[in-house]
């Protein structure tokens, strides 16, 4: 069985996935060169397969670039899908026209990491939460009016500030002011790109409780995109790491913590703090910059080059810092390099899947 088969197809509650994600790509063609005639592609997204369950969250983990955002915004087809499927509650979303999209943007909502650059600054919070019910004629007049009101005080601000402005308010307040208009159309998924990454740490904890309360409340699935392992710990239910556009490693929350296993994974694991002093964990460095999904395709052609030629007898200075590092036993230095090779995905045990060789 592979991994868009397997990963998952029935989730916890033994019932169909809500969200079914298969072998999905998406490339951003971008010319290239001193004339720029040559076109490539960015490979943001390269065969990723997940599902989400109902009232589930699942955690899209990795770092700045990885192509989490673009994971997102191509389930709710917001950009372009190069390849794959994407199905909500066993309809499907990239195929279908987009007069039907237009109805099922109602239930597949989206709350954006910027909670000052999403909400237009010359708009009252009530045109910001009301305009959706506006466009789907879900309300009008004083029954929109109420619905505000209610929405405000479920995200834990008060019936008139609807009357002021972005502005006026906090980063915490303005992300509050983002998930009301998020459930405006009462949606049954929402897609949380980063919500509480330009968040100060105490406001971070309010308003992952507030995702916590409302989904109990609304019966909703979160995809929950973080490039934090730590933010991911008590909020999750299954998570999913990614690097250079592909998943490498998914398990539930508690699995992954206890025993992860792709060298990223670990990494990841080895640079977020725990509160816990009793959790001992291993150092582990990630040497180097993450590359470019656009000099990907150079680089893994440039090593199977190599490795061809019989070139790689030159240590570089990654491999000696490597070396340098098995003489300490308290850190272990992972290149870039290494992860370079991205075998598919296996299923190790029960629902943990990892990027390696079968
Ligand atoms: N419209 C676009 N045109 C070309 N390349 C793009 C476009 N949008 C994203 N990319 C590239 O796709 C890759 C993935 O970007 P994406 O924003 O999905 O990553 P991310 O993991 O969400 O990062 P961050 O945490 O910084 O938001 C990056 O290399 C980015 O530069």
């Amino acid at each position: 069985m592979n991994a868009s088969e397997g990963m998952d197809s029935v989730n916890k509650h033994g019932s169909q996935p809500l969200l079914e994600v298969k072998n999905l790509k998406t490339y951003f063609p971008v010319k290239r060169g001193l004339l720029r005639k040559h076109v490539g592609n960015v490979k943001a997204v390269d065969d990723v397969s997940f599902t989400v369950g109902h009232q589930e969250t699942v955690g899209l983990v990795g770092e700045s670039g990885c192509g989490k955002s673009t994971v997102g915004r191509t389930i709710l087809r917001l950009i372009p899908a190069t390849h794959g499927e994407v199905s909500f509650n066993g309809e499907d979303v990239l195929g279908t026209s987009s007069g039907r999209m237009k109805q099922l943007r109602r239930e597949m909502q989206m709350i954006f990491q910027d909670p000052v650059g999403s909400l237009n600054p010359r708009m009252t919070i009530r045109r910001i939460i009301g305009e959706p019910m506006q466009v789907h004629k879900v309300a009008s007049g004083s029954e929109l009016d109420d619905r505000i009101a209610v929405l405000l005080e479920k995200c834990g601000m008060l019936p008139e500030h609807m009357y002021r402005y972005p502005h006026e308010f906090s980063g915490g307040q303005r992300q509050r002011i983002g998930i009301a208009r998020a459930l405006a159309l009462n949606p049954k998924f929402i897609v949380c790109d980063e919500p509480v990454s330009a968040l100060d740490v105490s406001v971070q904890s309010q308003i992952l409780n507030l995702l916590a309360d409302l989904q109990e409340e609304f019966g909703l699935s979160y995809l929950f995109i973080a490039h934090n392992l730590a933010v991911v710990e008590h909020f999750c239910d299954r998570i999913a790491v990614m690097y250079l556009g592909r998943i490498v490693e998914m398990a539930d929350r508690d699995t992954l913590y206890a025993n992860p296993i792709h060298p990223y994974t670990k990494a990841l694991l080895s640079a977020a703090p725990s509160p816990d002093p009793r959790r001992k964990k291993q150092r582990i460095m990630l040497l180097g910059d993450v590359p470019s999904p656009i000099s990907l395709f150079e680089d893994e052609k440039k090593l199977a080059a190599d490795i061809a030629a019989g070139n790689i007898e030159e240590m570089s200075e990654e491999e000696k810092a490597e070396r340098a590092a098995e003489a300490s036993d308290d850190i272990e230095i992972v290149t870039r390099k290494r992860l370079l090779d991205r075998p598919p995905l296996v299923e190790v045990e029960n629902g943990h899947w990892v990027s390696q060789r079968a």
